[in-house]
């Protein structure tokens, strides 16, 4: 028997989760299929307990701050309260059941399981067949990567989704992949005294970022012990039941635990995408400023290759539930993505780097300054790394990207991204007040630095 409801939503990531709640909360029948927890990646293995390691090990390198500032400090790292947060507050030991009832407290019908298109505004579940009047929104994000090295299949390597239920922190860990994920565990884990060396193909760490942001990063973790090799690709991974090794352009690096970081692959195998002139073997799936990506189909997130991020799969959920209750608004518009790197020093960015922007063929100039520079900077003495870049737009005069990079740099960012997304125009922010002493009062000096006129 064919179940009729309005809406079928596909994986519960983030935006999932929201637009579906939203649907059923305007009054439409919503079948929601999910196949492992509900809220998808981010609260149970990646954003939210990995920022709980982050504040942790922030704490841990605060305490090493005090000499020579506040008195003496002796710390000792103690993994046992992050691995008790992340279980006990973050993930309810991986059990999703306040976000499910919460979910059908709202009116959604929630189906476990794997959802699979079996022709066009049809998904099937185990069996039970749903037809969707208004259509199908997709939300079924990624997974790791695990990349094509020999010997590295069948080896107990960990994912995103293993460090973050790791009991205590390993003696000794290799970081493959200096991506995002990659950068962000390898200082947490670091700072719990665990040896670290990350090894990263690219010739830098975060290579989607300004190569100033790149070189900031890797000067912290070399100061604070972490090993880095960019420029290195692995051909051959051991593992002899204790240790890993990799192997690397004739070197062997070996650790007692290896974290494979080198990316995610969309969740479109298997998804029936054939059914409504999709291809589950693209990289992302197309879709248009209302988030429709065929008849009767809407996707959001991860999937949709516009920014690996939860504030943009929320974004899009609300552009998508906009779309399905066929009210008017505004299309996505992604020339503002924030994003924020938390090590320390955050790497906050958005929109283009400078780089990007040539691409572009975008005439601009920069402006930057040193945040130890700074009142701010000289104020907070130890941890002060970082600058603000700024890339204008000659022609418009306003700013088509900006990085925020230092302590807070995620939060200073937030003045960024509204002069980006506002178009705020250069003069305007010349001539506005900053507050004495913040550190987002550099921005009025990288301003300058830009040049007048
Ligand atoms: C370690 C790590 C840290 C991160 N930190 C941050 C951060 O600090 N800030 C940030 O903005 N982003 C962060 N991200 C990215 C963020 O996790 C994702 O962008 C976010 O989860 C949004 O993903 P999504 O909405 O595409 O869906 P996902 O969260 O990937 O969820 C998709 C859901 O769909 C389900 N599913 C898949 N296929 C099917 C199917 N056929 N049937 C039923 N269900 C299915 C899956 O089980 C899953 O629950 C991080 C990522 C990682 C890996
Ligand atoms: N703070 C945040 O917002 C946050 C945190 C973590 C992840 N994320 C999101 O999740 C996405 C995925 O993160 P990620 O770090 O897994 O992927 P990524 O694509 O950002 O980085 C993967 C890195 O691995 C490297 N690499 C690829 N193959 C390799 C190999 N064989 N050996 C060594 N290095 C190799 C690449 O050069 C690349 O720099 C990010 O792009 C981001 O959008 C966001």
């Amino acid at each position: 028997m064919t179940e009729e409801v309005d809406v079928v939503v596909i994986g519960l990531g983030p935006g999932g989760e929201d637009a579906a709640g939203r649907l059923a909360e305007a009054g439409l029948a919503v079948a929601a299929v999910e196949s492992r927890l509900v809220g998808g990646e981010c609260p149970y293995y990646a954003c939210v307990p990995t920022k709980m390691m982050v504040r942790a090990a922030g704490l841990l390198a605060d305490g090493e701050r005090i000499p020579g500032m506040a008195g003496d400090s002796a710390v000792r790292p103690d993994w046992t309260p992050v691995a008790a947060r992340i279980r006990d507050e973050a993930t309810d030991s991986w059990d999703d059941t306040v976000a499910a009832d919460r979910l059908t407290g709202k009116g959604v019908e929630l189906v476990r399981g794997r959802g699979r298109i079996t022709a066009p505004r049809e998904v099937t579940v185990d069996g039970r067949t749903f037809r969707a009047r208004r259509g199908i929104l997709l939300n079924t994000g990624t997974s790791p990567a695990s990349p094509p090295i020999e010997g590295l299949d069948g080896t107990p390597y960990w994912t995103n989704r293993e460090a973050v239920q790791a009991t205590e922190a390993p003696a000794s860990m290799i970081v493959l992949g200096g991506g995002v994920v990659g950068v962000e565990m390898a200082q947490a884990f670091s700072r719990f005294g665990t040896r670290v060396t990350v090894v990263q193909a690219d010739d830098r760490l975060l290579p989607r970022e300004e190569p100033e942001s790149s070189e900031l990063v890797r000067t912290v973790f070399e100061r604070e012990g972490i090993g880095v090799r960019t420029d290195l690709r692995s051909d051959r991974v051991a593992y002899d039941g204790h240790e890993f090794t990799v192997h690397a352009d004739g070197e062997a690096i070996a650790a007692d635990r290896l974290l494979v970081a080198t990316g995610r692959r969309p969740n479109l195998r298997g998804l029936g995408l054939e059914h409504v002139g999709l291809d589950e073997d693209a990289r992302a799936v197309p879709v248009d400023g209302n988030m429709r990506a065929a008849d009767g189909v809407w996707a959001i997130g991860d999937i949709t290759g516009k920014g690996q991020f939860t504030h943009v799969s929320m974004y899009q959920a609300a552009i998508a539930v906009r779309d399905i209750l066929g009210e008017e608004g505004s299309p996505a518009s992604y020339r503002a993505v924030p994003r924020v790197t938390f090590t320390d020093p955050e790497i906050g960015a958005v929109g283009l780097t400078e780089a990007q922007a040539r691409d572009q063929n975008l005439p601009v100039r920069t402006g930057t300054v040193e945040l130890s520079n700074s009142s701010r900077g000289f104020i907070h003495k130890s941890g002060n790394d970082g600058f603000i870049k700024l890339v204008e737009s000659t022609e418009w005069g306003v700013l088509v990207g900006a990085t925020a990079a230092g302590p807070s740099g995620g939060e200073i960012l937030g003045a960024l991204a509204v002069a980006v997304h506002t178009e705020a125009k250069v003069t305007a922010l010349r001539e506005m007040i900053y507050a004495y002493p913040t550190f987002h009062r550099a921005i009025e000096s990288a301003v300058a630095d830009l040049g007048e006129g």
